[in-house]
């Protein structure tokens, strides 16, 4: 299938804040990123905070620019634009920020708010029919024409954020970059919200870039998930295959972090923490027995991630070898069908792995 949007090696650099040791080279925020959405599919994007999640968000939106790479979206480089985005572009992809209250104009009543996007992308002929889908827009995230006169002060969170969603509907979005939506609601209010983005994608066909940091939040509403660390993208592949068989320690580490009540769910953590600890025993030995010169180095921790050659993720990786402070490691298929970004993980070809063969 034709991605509706594709990010090939994507960075960005954000100009080098000053300190008082001096400017140096801008770091990038994301570094060498590609992943594709398909139409009509999720793809979630997780990492700790400024792992670089929402940079990309803000790339794709051009709120920040691109400074190597590309994104393509429907076959079409965005640089491409210039410097102002056409009106088509703006319309076919649409912005849910974490904070509801905030994105939202607190002086503008819930209709004025929805009013903006009708007339400024869908130009009907009269305002008897944008009134209409004013109706429509809020019966779609489930809230009713009582609201119409409301302001943001005056609704919840949860609230608010079903107007965030609507407003982005308006102009019927093919992909809608939602960055962290649910991280400032309460747990019962996330699960809402995150059914109503599902329901409103099997009815409407409309694709997310779904951020959080928190990998269980993304777990049910992900087609793909990404793991990202440091402005590396360290693992991708099918939610399911992420959840159940984590290639990359860090994915490990963040799933074995999940609080779950679920004894099944435990038992699962157990069998990721065993894993990990045959694959760091199975690393060391080999360590031991291998007679390169670098191989008898210690793995020191780096200070700064992306300041260091090599794997970011080294300084806090059980699975460290030499190789990692010096090579980043390329993105190599998994048995499930993903790819992950690890000197430690066999290489597999069609799911076998290459010594195997
Ligand atoms: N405007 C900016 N100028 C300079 N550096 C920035 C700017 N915005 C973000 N950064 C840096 O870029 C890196 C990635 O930030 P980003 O916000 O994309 O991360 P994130 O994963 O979305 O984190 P969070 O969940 O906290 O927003 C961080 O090191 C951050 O400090």
């Amino acid at each position: 299938m034709t991605a509706l949007l594709d990010l090939q090696d994507l960075s960005v650099r954000y100009a080098a804040r000053r300190s008082l040791l001096g400017g140096g080279a801008p770091r990038p925020a994301v570094d060498g990123v590609s992943l594709r959405i398909e139409p009509g599919r999720t793809f979630g994007l997780v990492g700790e905070s400024g792992s670089g999640k929402s940079t990309i968000g803000r790339a794709i939106l051009r709120l920040v620019d691109t400074s190597e790479g590309a994104i393509v979206f429907d076959g079409q480089d965005i640089a491409d634009f210039g410097r102002r985005s056409p009106l088509s572009y703006r319309r076919a992809v649409q912005v849910v920020f974490q904070n509801p209250t905030t994105a939202l104009n607190a002086s503008w009543s819930i209709e004025d708010i929805l009013l903006e996007p009708i007339r400024m992308h869908r130009k009907l002929p009269s305002s008897a029919e944008e009134s209409r889908l004013v109706d429509q827009l809020l019966d779609q995230v489930g809230m009713s024409g009582y609201h119409r006169k409301r302001y943001p002060w005056e609704l919840s969170g949860g609230q608010c954020q079903r107007i965030a969603i609507a407003r982005a509907l308006a102009s019927q979005p093919r992909l809608i970059v939602c960055d962290e939506p649910v991280s400032a609601l309460d747990v019962s209010t996330q699960s809402q919200v995150i059914n109503l983005l599902e329901d409103l994608q099997e009815e409407l066909g409309v694709a997310y870039l779904f951020i959080a940091h928190d990998l269980a939040v993304v777990r049910h509403i992900s087609d793909e998930v990404g793991v990202m660390y440091s402005g590396r993208l360290l693992e991708t592949g099918p939610a399911e295959e992420v959840y159940t068989a984590p290639a990359h320690p860090y994915t490990r580490m963040l799933l074995a972090a999940i609080p779950i009540p679920d004894p099944d769910a435990q038992r699962e953590r157990r069998r990721l923490r065993r894993e990990l600890r045959t694959a760091q025993k199975t690393v060391q030995n080999a360590a031991q027995q291998d007679v390169r010169p670098d191989a008898q180095e210690p793995a020191a921790p780096a200070a700064d991630p992306r300041a260091e050659a090599g794997c970011p993720f080294q300084s806090r990786c059980p699975l460290v070898m030499p190789v990692c402070r010096t090579v980043m490691p390329p993105m190599r298929p998994t048995a499930g069908g993903g790819h992950v970004a690890c000197h430690a993980h066999e290489p597999m070809t069609n799911g076998v792995p290459l010594d195997d063969r």
